[in-house]
């Protein structure tokens, strides 16, 4: 990618869908594409947060179909490749073709850190259609870094061009980072990608520790607009790695402008670091259930944090949100039988 030592994937228009309620307009994503094609940002996601299909019951209703929200990311980029994400389970086969057709590039295929082989499928089919599919490990914080790497091989063997560690919670500490990287690093042929949640304000930090082991493939939100407390800052990550000397192609005031007169409009909040994204790291809790839990403490008179770190220790991961109501309902004395 022209001279590029670090390749950067902006998730804002991905992942920062948890944070607005899946609420992006054709309008929003045509016109913050259209700036970050002209900053020279590589790749960029727009999907639904939880990934292509997720619109539903279970993750939330997007306000406008992702495949148009696509198709307008695709017409808005000049150079920029549009990627999907896609958890195999939720997203389909068929709406990966329908994606590909609509010009995305790139397939992202996650799947929880444990489960490595039902990406087998969905990384085959990416390599197919000729687009670049990448591995994608999410809640990388739950398992022994061995045991990270043997899924990562999984996917390697599949096809994966690249295959990331995703702290999805946000729980990873920098050595921890660091254990994970250098371990793929050394034992995979594929590029290492990484990608962080800033729960514990430690998503910059352990970026650059993963930029030290070797990762090559970062993911940054602009403004933060991610799940939880958001990801890697791509404005702050892009002038950072300018200090450094480490090239991303990224034209550095063009991201600021951009960060903040397009994106901190669209964000219902600032983001920041709060009680409640604070105990997704400290507990180890997905980022994507801080929203849910709100309005499931809201709905049964209870503390956020208390649902948040029963989560936490139940271990529930991604897939499994219908388990913050019967938690919620749980804690609030109700019994399910
Ligand atoms: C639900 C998918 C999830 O948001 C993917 C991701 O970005 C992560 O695990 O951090
Ligand atoms: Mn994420």
């Amino acid at each position: 990618m022209n001279n590029r030592e670090i390749v950067v994937t902006e998730v804002a228009l991905r992942d920062g869908s948890h944070a607005v309620n899946h609420s992006f307009t054709i309008e929003q994503v045509s016109r913050v594409v259209k700036a970050l094609d002209d900053a020279n940002v590589p790749f960029i996601e727009v999907s639904h947060g939880d990934g292509l299909g997720g619109s539903s019951i279970q993750y939330g209703f997007s306000n406008t179909n992702e495949m148009e929200l696509i198709e307008a990311a695709v017409d808005a980029a000049e150079n920029s490749a549009i990627s999907v994400l896609l958890l195999p389970g939720i997203g389909t086969v068929e709406q990966l073709k329908e994606a590909h057709k609509l010009g995305a590039k790139m397939v992202r295929v996650a799947t929880h850190v444990t489960e490595a082989d039902v990406s087998k499928q969905h990384i085959s089919l990416g390599k197919e259609l000729g687009m670049e599919t990448v591995g994608f490990l999410m809640m990388s914080h739950m398992v022994p870094a061995e045991k990270l790497l043997e899924q990562a091989l999984l996917m390697e063997s599949y096809g994966a061009d690249t295959v990331y560690v995703v702290d999805s919670a946000g729980a990873l500490l920098p050595h921890e980072v660091k254990e994970r990287i250098k371990l793929l690093k050394s034992n995979l042929k594929v590029d290492i990608g990484f990608h962080a949640h800033n729960n514990l304000s430690l998503a910059m930090a352990n970026t650059l520790a993963a930029i030290e082991e070797g990762a090559t493939r970062i993911d940054g939100s602009v403004r933060c607009l991610g799940a939880g407390a958001g990801n890697t800052q791509t404005e702050v990550l892009v002038s950072v790695l300018e200090r450094m000397n480490i090239t991303t192609g990224i034209d550095v005031y063009k991201m600021m402008d951009l960060a903040e007169e397009l994106v901190a409009p669209i964000l219902q909040e600032p983001q920041e670091i709060t009680k409640g994204s604070l105990v997704l790291g400290y507990a180890g809790v997905y980022s994507s259930f801080l929203l849910h839990a709100y309005r499931a403490a809201e709905k049964y008179h209870l503390d956020p944090r208390d649902i948040l770190i029963e989560l936490g220790n139940r271990k529930v991961v991604g897939g499994q949100e219908d388990m913050i109501i019967d938690v919620a309902s749980e804690l609030a004395g109700y019994k399910i039988s």
